[in-house]
């Protein structure tokens, strides 16, 4: 397939598509869908308006050939979505691209790991944030134990799928599990990554407050291990990674809040309807679900999307201040897959 490369304004390549496959999820995460907001009576997306699978390996395509290398299936929870295996066996049949990822919650991975792998899948990010159960149940606004995630976790290293673990960590909720997070890591061979709680939607109530930031995160770790810095693997990595020294296993600081990465940023975003965002914290979505439906052709769409990379120059973390976090029109991470 022929490659252009496309920047934004502020000179970024177009790299990353990250790709939200349903906006409904399992768990009720208080950072992220707060059980009190999203309720029963909270309105999803109906399945007519979500991308089928065949349009969503159309977009995937298009964004391949201006630059994409990698994808990352995400939601809500993505492996809600029916058949998942059948879009990461489209999405890996596609030329160029170099590596697809799933970031979940984990809990459907021992019904699904071993076909998700066999479709071609390399890899995924299971979110966990304490190994602690009754904390655990809180947090997923739930009252899930952590045996289902943790099960998960065995089921996706059975299958041979690379794991990596995301942990957000809010001040006072369960910074307490940082060591037991990060023992358990290690003893397991599985790189940890310590998230930042963000400002993103406005359901959450986020407080800067609330926020355990990287470097103090770091000077917990370094009273138990000895780290060493590593340098990124490629440009716009999100995560800056240390290694345990002596061992080969890695620990991550994920630092949108305190350290924000936005100058690196290569990451496109499509929501599961099918709408096209340039930032995390960008309520403006373009539409390409209608404009596929009403007949674009190929170059078309091609065209739209470098239009839409072209005119971009968001940089909304290395602007936050508490005055944008409370007032910006942001969309909730749940649709737009984090
Ligand atoms: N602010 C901000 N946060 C991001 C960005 N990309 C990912 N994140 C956050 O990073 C955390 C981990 O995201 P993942 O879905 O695991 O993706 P990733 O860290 O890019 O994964 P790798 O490819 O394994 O490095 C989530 O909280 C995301 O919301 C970004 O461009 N900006
Ligand atoms: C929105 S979730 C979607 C995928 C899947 N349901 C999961 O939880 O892994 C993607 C990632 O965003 C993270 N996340 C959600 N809300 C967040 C917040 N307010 N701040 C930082 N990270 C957040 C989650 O922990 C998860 O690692
Ligand atoms: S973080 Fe993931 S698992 Fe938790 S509510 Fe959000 S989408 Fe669901
Ligand atoms: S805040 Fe926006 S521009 Fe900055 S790194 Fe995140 S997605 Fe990219």
């Amino acid at each position: 397939m022929e490659k252009t490369i496309i920047k934004d304004k502020l000179d970024r390549p177009l790299r990353d598509l990250r790709i939200s496959v349903i906006d409904r999820c399992n768990f009720r995460c208080q950072y992220c869908m707060p059980a009190d907001q999203f309720g029963d009576d909270f309105e999803f997306l109906p399945k007519s308006a979500l991308l089928t699978y065949e349009e969503i390996e159309r977009v995937a395509k298009a964004f391949v050939s201006v630059g994409v290398e990698k994808i990352r299936l995400t939601g809500g929870e993505p492996l809600l979505r029916r058949d998942l295996p059948i879009l990461v066996k489209k999405l890996s049949e596609i030329d160029g691209l170099k590596d697809i990822a799933l970031t979940t919650n984990g809990v459907l991975l021992p019904k699904l790991a071993d076909k998700l792998k066999e479709a071609g899948l390399k890899r995924v990010n299971i979110s966990l944030d304490t190994l602690n159960d009754e904390l655990f149940g809180t947090i997923n606004g739930r009252g899930v134990g952590t045996q289902p995630v943790l099960d998960g976790i065995e089921a996706a290293k059975k299958a041979g799928l690379k794991v990596k673990i995301n942990m957000v960590v809010k001040k006072g909720l369960n910074d307490s599990e940082i060591i037991p997070m990060a023992d358990f890591c290690l003893k397991n061979g599985f790189e940890l990554r310590f998230i930042e709680y963000m400002d993103v939607g406005s359901s959450n109530g986020w407080k800067l407050d609330d926020v355990i930031t990287k470097k103090q995160i770091y000077n917990i770790l370094k009273e138990h291990y000895q780290l060493e810095s590593l340098d990124p693997a490629y440009f716009g990595e999100v995560a800056k990674l240390y290694n345990y020294t002596n061992t080969d296993v890695n620990v991550g600081f994920i630092s949108s809040v305190s350290e924000s990465f936005c100058s690196s940023c290569t990451r496109s975003r499509l929501s599961a309807n099918g709408q096209i965002f340039t930032c995390l914290f960008n309520g403006n979505g373009h539409d390409i679900r209608n404009f596929m439906r009403n007949g674009a052709t190929d170059e078309e769409l091609r065209n739209r999307i470098t239009d839409i990379w072209n005119g971009r120059n968001d940089r909304y973390s290395d602007e936050r201040t508490e005055e944008t976090a409370k007032n910006r029109k942001k969309i909730e991470m749940s649709y737009i897959g984090g």
